[in-house]
């Protein structure tokens, strides 16, 4: 310690954690503080004699801190020293010592000759670095021998690394997926980004994912299963650098639980589901029946004549007529339908969501069960022999109740043995008195179609009057002569045409009937003025080219469009109403007017019926037949012709069958009236 208190420069040298030795011009050592003593493990009696930098060397070497050829590491140490004063840099280099310390020397040259070097001890950071090298080995070895491979993506998710023999082996992967983010490649099983949703939900919460299973075609035509697992990677202050993880080819497992899954619910023979997987789907069905409020149908099939197949051309034959049968359920049925076999000769059908009423469904699961049967009924040559493998089908419906599903296959079987009792190659419903409503109706929808051929439909024309009961036009009405059944009512033939579309080319043939009426009264004084009204079906609305097709109907005819009027239902607005209002306004726009009809039953929106181009509001029948006696009645009629007048909006009070309802509907403002009390509907 100097005497002022303060250190002197050789005492606060020697506090250094470097150590350091100066060496004259000739490598002489001229100092060196305490460090380098202690660094270099050296007597300091040795260091105070002066000894040449060759001297220290060699004691190092005997000491066994430096290793190797002692002229060797002399020659080494001079040649750094030249080297120092020419370049003036300084030279850099480490090394272990006996007792496992590592030192960082340096030597750079002194102006005037003679260098100094520096010693630290870096034990510490070299054993970090060894650590370091060692765990990376272990990585390396790990995704080298591992059959997972490592990725890396940066913030935004996007690939920018693979690492492992995989990826080296099958460079496609990592090819395929740099830059890119792992819900931006095409994928199978999750083809939308919907689809994603849980993953960049996790990552979006900074999660661990494990097992994310994603199925991709990869350039070669192949496809591959992957599984991913990954961990955030976050800065000191929580920032998401990216994510980090492995992926595993899994497809050969995917493979394995196909098959698995093949085998526990598949039927080995033709492939459609076993026993055990169709009951699944049946409560599945049940369930969703339950949700939707609609009927479904179980159709019980069983082969009439397949023993006898069997006996006459041997089981590799039956098996033969077993597949076909299957391969033309798959043919004649929709995806939705569930096909199955539940052993032998015996195939089960699901068909699902048939229709909101009983009757409906019954008749569509008679028209499906129909085409079943046309398709199975066909010969098939099987080894070269034609044989026929008719079918007896028994159909049970089901709606969403709390039915057993045994009870409901007892009950198809039960059918289908009424089928067998029938003669075979026949249709059976539980319960008859639905099959005969199921038959009448099927029957008429077919009739129907012959009937439009044959021109056994006709247009009925009913007035509608002013306030003075002067016409001022029609509504037309369609009638259907049945050759053999007489009149049949429009109650009930619309909604079966509804159903069966036969309403698209009904619906034409009324426009075009009635267009060539109107063409035919501009010629008569008397009519010229009279509007027709035209019934329109929901489905002929909802066609794509409907405007087109009135629009050709009327150049054709060479009718006016404003003589001409269609009516809609409330309920047929309420479908898709933009489309609805779209079409109305291209119509109105050629002069096409459009009522109402039985307003007041449905559920009218007001907002929609300023927005309709409206001509006419049309008061249901129903209120007007009680206008005289019930308050409620004669306030809505009211109030509709009030909100007509507010709308600027012609009325129609429809079914007058009394001079007094039209007393009543007259004093109330109603100025324009339909009904038996003027007319019923009468051969246009
Ligand atoms: N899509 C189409 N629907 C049509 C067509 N033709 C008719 N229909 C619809 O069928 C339903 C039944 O029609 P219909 O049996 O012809 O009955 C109409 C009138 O006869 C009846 N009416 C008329 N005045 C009276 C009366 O004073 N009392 C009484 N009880 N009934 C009467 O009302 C029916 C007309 O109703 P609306 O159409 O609502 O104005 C019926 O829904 C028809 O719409 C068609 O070509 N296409």
């Amino acid at each position: 310690m100097a005497r002022s208190g303060r250190l002197s420069v050789a005492e606060l040298l020697d506090q250094l954690r470097h150590g350091f030795i100066v060496l004259d011009a000739d490598g002489h050592v001229i100092g060196y503080n305490l460090t380098a003593l202690a660094l270099l493990e050296l007597p300091e009696a040795f260091l105070a004699e002066r000894p040449r930098i060759d001297d220290v060397v060699r004691h190092q070497h005997a000491c066994g801190d430096l290793r190797g050829d002692l002229d060797h590491l002399l020659e080494r140490v001079w040649h750094h020293l030249r080297r120092v004063q020419q370049t003036a840099e300084p030279h850099v280099y480490s090394y272990t010592s006996a007792s496992g310390r590592t030192l960082q020397g340096a030597t750079m040259a002194l102006p005037g000759g003679g260098w100094v070097r520096t010693y630290t001890d870096i034990t510490k950071h070299a054993q970090a670095l060894a650590a370091l090298r060692e765990s990376e080995e272990r990585f390396r070895s790990l995704t080298e021998l591992s059959a997972d491979w490592y990725w890396e993506w940066d913030a935004e998710c996007r690939y920018t690394r693979f690492e492992g023999r995989q990826v080296r082996e099958n460079n496609l992967l990592a090819e395929q997926s740099l830059g890119h983010r792992p819900w931006d490649l095409p994928s199978l099983n999750l083809p939308r980004l919907d689809d994603w949703a849980p993953l960049r939900q996790a990552v979006a919460q900074r999660k661990v994912f494990r097992r994310w299973e994603v199925q991709r075609a990869l350039p070669d035509g192949r496809t591959a299963w992957f599984s991913l697992s990954g961990m955030p990677m976050l800065d000191a202050q929580g920032r998401l650098l990216g994510y980090r993880g492995v992926g595993r080819d899994i497809t050969l497992r995917k493979q394995a639980e196909a098959e698995v899954h093949r085998l526990a619910f598949y039927d080995s023979l033709t492939g459609l589901y076993n026993r055990s997987a169709f009951q699944d789907r049946l409560q599945q069905v049940q369930s969703a029946a339950r949700r939707a409020g609609t009927w479904a149908a179980l159709c019980f099939i069983d082969l009439d004549n397949f023993k006898d197949i069997n006996d006459a051309y041997g089981h590799s034959a039956g098996d033969a007529v077993l597949r076909a049968t299957a391969r033309r359920l798959q043919v004649a049925l929709r995806a939705s339908d569930i096909i199955g076999r539940l052993g032998g000769d015996e195939f089960i059908v699901l068909l699902q969501d048939l229709a909101h009423e009983r009757e409906q469904a019954a008749a569509v699961a008679q028209d499906v069960a129909e085409k079943i049967r046309a398709a199975l009924e066909q010969p098939l040559v099987v080894e070269s022999n034609e044989v026929q493998a008719t079918p007896s089908i028994g159909i049970a419906l089901f709606d969403g109740g709390e039915e057993r599903m045994e009870d409901i296959l007892r009950r198809a079987d039960l059918a289908m043995y009424e089928s067998k009792a029938a003669g075979r190659n026949a249709v059976r419903f539980f319960d008859p008195a639905l099959q005969e409503r199921a038959l009448q109706r099927a029957a008429l929808q077919r009739e129907m179609r012959q009937s439009l051929r044959d021109g056994d439909f006709l247009l009925h024309g009913q007035p509608i009057v002013d306030a003075q009961g002067q016409v001022q036009g029609m509504e037309a009405l369609l009638r259907w002569q049945h050759p053999t059944r007489g009149p049949v009512s429009p109650v009930q033939f619309i909604p079966l045409a509804e159903e069966s579309g036969h309403i698209l080319a009904l619906g034409q043939w009324v426009l075009e009937q009635a267009c060539a009426r109107l063409v035919a009264w501009r010629q008569d004084p008397q009519r010229c003025h009279w509007t027709l009204s035209v019934n329109l079906s929901a489905r002929q609305l909802r066609q794509p080219d409907f405007v087109a097709q009135v629009r050709a109907v009327l150049t054709h005819s060479g009718a006016d469009p404003r003589r001409l009027k269609l009516e809609l239902t409330e309920s047929q607005l309420l479908h898709d109403v933009e489309d609805t209002i779209g079409k109305m306004e291209a119509l109105a726009a050629l002069g096409v007017q459009f009522a109402l009809d039985d307003f007041g039953t449905g559920y009218s929106s007001l907002a929609y019926l300023k927005r309709l181009p409206l001509a006419q509001l049309k008061i249901d029948r129903s209120f007007v037949r009680d206008v005289l006696d019930d308050p409620n009645d004669a306030a809505i009629a009211r109030t509709i012709l009030q909100l007509a007048q507010s709308l600027d909006l012609d009325v129609v009070a429809e079914g007058v069958e009394t001079p007094q309802q039209f007393e009543v509907l007259r004093a109330m403002g109603c100025r324009l009236f339909q009904g038996y009390h003027f007319g019923r509907p009468q051969p246009l």
